[in-house]
């Protein structure tokens, strides 16, 4: 379990960092791993100690690495993948913070690593010249970093936080798309970043992950992709023409109608980025009769059907969720069950917690949820025995006490 602490420190900006680097045991099924690091001294104590076994090589990989026609290399579809489903495990090979060093400092990260690592990483993408990054592995760097936590709790002063970011030989031939079928998630206690799948994705079809937030608009996403990354994005939402002609130039000027799908479609990724704040959410509505009882299963099935429409998959689980309580509140046992087992789905990696509770309860619903049906049985009572709001004076402490159906733990 030995971690290796080299003494090398370079000092930018008034800031120490210190060449750092980590091996992750071999185990029974796996081997010894490495990673690279250019770390702030403090950051070395919040790395988990004892360092983790690395990681078992995935048998039987869904996905393959493929030459595409004008976007280097890609990731593609072995066969089909599920929502939700896993699509690898990989340690990143660097992890250094986003600031600029000397060349040395990129070059001596590299040389760190074992010969067959290394390798892997002088093959990555460079989308940089060498008049911008002269040593390859900064343009490396800055081709594919992800950003990591290190400091999740925050430990490190705000002020004196870097950003980080990690460098991965396999997950980073994920391409780009404005509408992605998958994402990652970085686990700072096993050292790993997951991808997985955001929705159904079918054998042969490229897998894609966003480089930005997806609600910005066409012109934004555009920019900051080309000033970052040195590509016009030709996904189908940018490249509204590429619907109809795969091959059309995303950076020809936009006619009238293509003009007004792009309007339509930055107000939508607009909306979507707002929607829960926006729009009647479950907690309020499972306490207050006086809403409908379908009008957030009604409000959240229209962000979902937006939320296709745009590609925007990697925001649907709240909502989803949501309905799924709605059906539990309104005591609906198969939509519940539809909805719950979606829920399971897609929270296994995004969220094990939410994935548990909802397996928990979906063995035996209305015995386990103590909320189980309760809309349904206020609706069916007395008025003047109802617990809950009707639109008209409630006891303060009836409504506060009445938790979110989140914290049931029955
Ligand atoms: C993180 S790498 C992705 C993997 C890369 N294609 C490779 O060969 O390893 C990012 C680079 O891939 C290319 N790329 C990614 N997504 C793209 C897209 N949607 N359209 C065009 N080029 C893209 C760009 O050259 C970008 O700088």
């Amino acid at each position: 379990m030995a971690q290796s602490v080299d003494t090398e420190t370079y000092i930018l900006d008034g800031r120490t960092y210190t060449l750092h680097t980590i091996t992750l045991p071999a185990s029974e099924c796996s081997e010894e791993a490495t990673i690279s690091c250019l770390l702030e001294p403090a950051l070395i104590s919040l790395l988990p100690n004892p360092v983790p076994p690395a990681h078992k090589p995935i048998t039987n990989p869904n996905f393959c690495v493929l030459q595409t026609e004008h976007k280097g290399a890609g990731l593609f579809a072995a066969r089909d993948i599920a929502a939700g489903e896993l699509i690898m495990v990989e340690h990143p090979a660097l992890i250094l913070p986003t600031g600029r060093f000397p060349a040395a400092v990129y070059d001596e990260l590299a040389r760190r690593l074992p010969a067959k690592r290394r390798a892997e990483l002088l093959a990555m993408a460079n989308a940089r010249s060498e008049e911008e990054c002269p040593s390859p592995v900064e343009g490396i760097v800055r081709t594919n970093a992800l950003m990591l936590e290190l400091d999740p709790k925050g430990t490190i002063s705000q002020e004196k936080r870097e950003i980080y970011g990690g460098v991965y030989p396999t997950v980073n031939r994920a391409n780009h798309s404005c509408g992605p079928n998958a994402t990652v998630k970085w686990d700072l206690s096993t050292l790993t970043e997951t991808l997985y799948a955001l929705r159904p994705i079918v054998a042969g079809e490229e897998i894609q992950k966003t480089y930005i937030n997806p609600i910005f608009s066409r012109e934004k996403r555009m920019s900051i992709l080309l000033n970052n990354y040195r590509f016009s994005c030709d996904c189908p939402w940018c490249n509204i023409r590429s619907r109809a002609q795969p091959c059309a130039n995303v950076d020809l000027p936009l006619t009238e109608e293509e003009q007004a799908l792009v309007n339509a479609s930055d107000k939508d990724r607009a909306l979507l980025g707002t929607w829960i704040f926006t729009h009647p959410g479950y907690n309020k509505w499972s306490t207050d009769l006086s809403r409908k009882d379908d009008v957030i299963i009604n409000s959240h099935m229209e962000a979902l059907a937006l939320l296709d429409k745009e590609g925007m998959h990697g925001l649907q689980n709240l909502f989803i969720e949501e309905i799924a309580m709605c059906y539990a509140m309104l005591g609906d046992l198969d939509a519940f069950k539809m909805w719950g087992e979606r829920v399971v789905q897609l929270s296994r990696i995004e969220d094990p917690s939410v994935a548990r509770k909802f397996e928990e309860w979906l063995v035996e619903p209305t015995k386990l949820m103590k909320k189980w049906a309760w809309r349904k049985r206020q609706r069916e009572q007395a008025p003047g025995k109802r617990k809950l709001k009707t639109g008209h004076a409630v006891p303060v402490d009836v409504v506060d006490g009445f938790d979110s159906f989140f914290n049931d733990t029955d």
